[in-house]
């Protein structure tokens, strides 16, 4: 978390670890493997003043799945490393796909805790592609519906950290062999949590800074740009539809060493009311830090929001609240906000029981920009399975259009790359039904070779294709400035 600095870190083989005589854990194992139907198992444990993204960059391998998430404002802090299971689906059914996978595996699955706590149990980590397929190679590592149980997971929960190994049952013979297998796992551990404390007292190997500015990067881009934006306001006023989304991608030959956790730890300082995020998979990173969240939930409560329009912070306070009444007023703005709230709820009709919003966008500001923002907050109808609502937002005219089916068809003719997971829904979900999904913007993919950063905005009828290039400027600079390209 954002407090515990990276090289504070300490771990207690507390009274509630895999001890071989704790009574109640033998109990749970004999059971265990008496049940028939059981394949999985999860077992959670806790843990005293552990940085999760300390102990991810200790122990960081790049041949395995790793992920991390992390808002400082909520307090809350996954990491995890591993692969006991992966889901994966494609095309317009995969977040139902997906849904009902998650539901079977939890079905064969048995949980273990030391301790009552909502975090306990296993975590499905992983998100979608933006559309139903994706057609470029360089998200070879990323399948359109991608969802991990990892083999390890450490959650920092304020003050409260548990850790989680889950195993598949098929893989040890006795009971004995997966109490070894506990204590093998929780002791490599407290001996990598003691390694930490010696390669932190080392120096980190210094990242090549990039000579490359966005001005730079303007080249025949910003040509190319304005014309794209000129047909995205020409088709609008052919009233073939009222918003979309264009983004720009930029693409890097990688000569950085920066490792993925650094870059995490920047964004999580710079980014506090932001979800920083990281899912590692077959040797390509994707990360950011999300301003935008598409869906948390916890039992029948769901929390989403509108965040569309935007301008610059001022350099003084003065000017930075200036600079947000304008925006408030923006009749552009105004409109391209409105958008998202009317299809988030027109979307949330069917699953809704009832929901509700402020009547007046609020401002959420960000280091380096400010955005008009909605909270909505709504319940689910007892049958609503929470992916599935998040795969009728998604996507939301904050990153698709208005009206989306009008829109979308024009989209591939527009930007001249595929999204991938760019916009994306990026989160997890838990054994108890708690998730949360951001939106996967203010990002980034990094492949072995390349680095490609993505940022997008709304255009509406009124919409200026230079201011429009200066915004997505602004939401690029988050990215490249943690990855020192600025
Ligand atoms: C599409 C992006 O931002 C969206 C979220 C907030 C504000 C936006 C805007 O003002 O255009 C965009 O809708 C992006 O950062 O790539």
């Amino acid at each position: 978390m954002a407090n515990v600095p990276l090289s504070n870190i300490d771990f207690y083989h507390k009274h509630d670890t895999p001890d071989p005589q704790t009574g109640n854990l033998r109990a749970f194992l004999s059971q265990l493997f008496q049940d028939s139907e059981a394949q999985y198992a999860s077992f959670s444990f806790t843990l005293d003043a552990i940085d999760p993204l300390a102990y991810l960059e200790m122990c960081w391998n790049q041949d395995q799945f790793q992920f991390y998430w992390e808002k400082p404002t909520d307090e809350l802090a996954i990491a995890a490393g591993g692969s006991v299971k992966h889901l994966s689906a494609e095309g317009s059914g995969r977040f139902n796909a997906v849904s009902k996978a998650i539901q079977t595996t939890q079905q064969l699955s048995r949980e273990y805790s030391s301790v009552p706590h909502p975090y306990s149990g296993m975590m499905f980590l992983g998100g979608f592609s933006f559309f139903n397929n994706i057609s470029d190679g360089v998200w070879n590592d990323f399948d359109p519906a991608s969802f991990t149980i990892p083999e390890w997971t450490i959650i920092q929960d304020g003050k409260f950290n548990l850790v989680t190994f889950s195993v598949e049952l098929s893989l040890f013979e006795t009971a004995r062999d997966l109490h070894q297998h506990l204590i093998d796992r929780f002791d490599a551990i407290r001996k990598s949590c003691r390694m930490d404390k010696k390669l932190n007292g080392q120096e980190t190997p210094p990242s090549f800074t990039q000579d490359i500015s966005l001005s730079d990067i303007k080249n025949g881009e910003y040509e190319q740009w304005t014309s794209t934006v000129t047909k995205a306001t020409d088709l609008i006023a052919d009233n073939n539809f009222d918003k979309i989304v264009i983004a720009r991608k930029i693409s890097i030959p990688r000569r950085d060493n920066t490792p993925p956790t650094q870059v995490l730890n920047s964004l999580r300082k710079r980014y506090q009311n932001c979800s920083s995020f990281l899912l590692h998979q077959g040797g390509s990173t994707f990360l950011g830090s999300s301003p935008e969240r598409l869906g948390s939930f916890r039992s029948r409560l769901f929390l989403t929001e509108a965040l569309a329009g935007s301008i610059h912070r001022g350099q003084t306070e003065s000017e930075d609240t200036q600079l947000g009444q304008h925006l408030a007023k923006s009749k552009k703005d105004q409109s391209e906000h409105n958008f998202v709230i009317k299809d988030i709820e027109e979307r949330l009709i069917p699953f809704a029981i009832d929901f509700y919003r402020s009547p007046k966008p609020e401002i959420k500001k960000l280091t380096n920009v400010q955005h008009l923002y909605t909270p909505i907050r709504a319940h689910l109808e007892e049958e609503a399975e929470v992916l599935n609502v998040i795969g009728q937002l998604h996507p939301t005219p904050a990153v698709g259009g208005y009206p989306w089916k009008d829109a979308a068809p024009y989209l591939d003719e527009l930007e001249n790359f595929n999204r991938g997971w760019y916009a994306s829904p990026i989160g997890w979900i838990n054994s108890k039904g708690m998730g949360e999904f951001a939106v996967g913007i203010r990002s980034g993919l990094l492949t072995q070779k390349e680095a490609h950063f993505f940022a997008g905005c709304g255009i509406v009828a009124d919409s200026n294709p230079a201011h429009e290039w200066e915004e997505t400027n602004l939401k690029l600079k988050p990215m490249l400035s943690a990855l020192h390209y600025d």
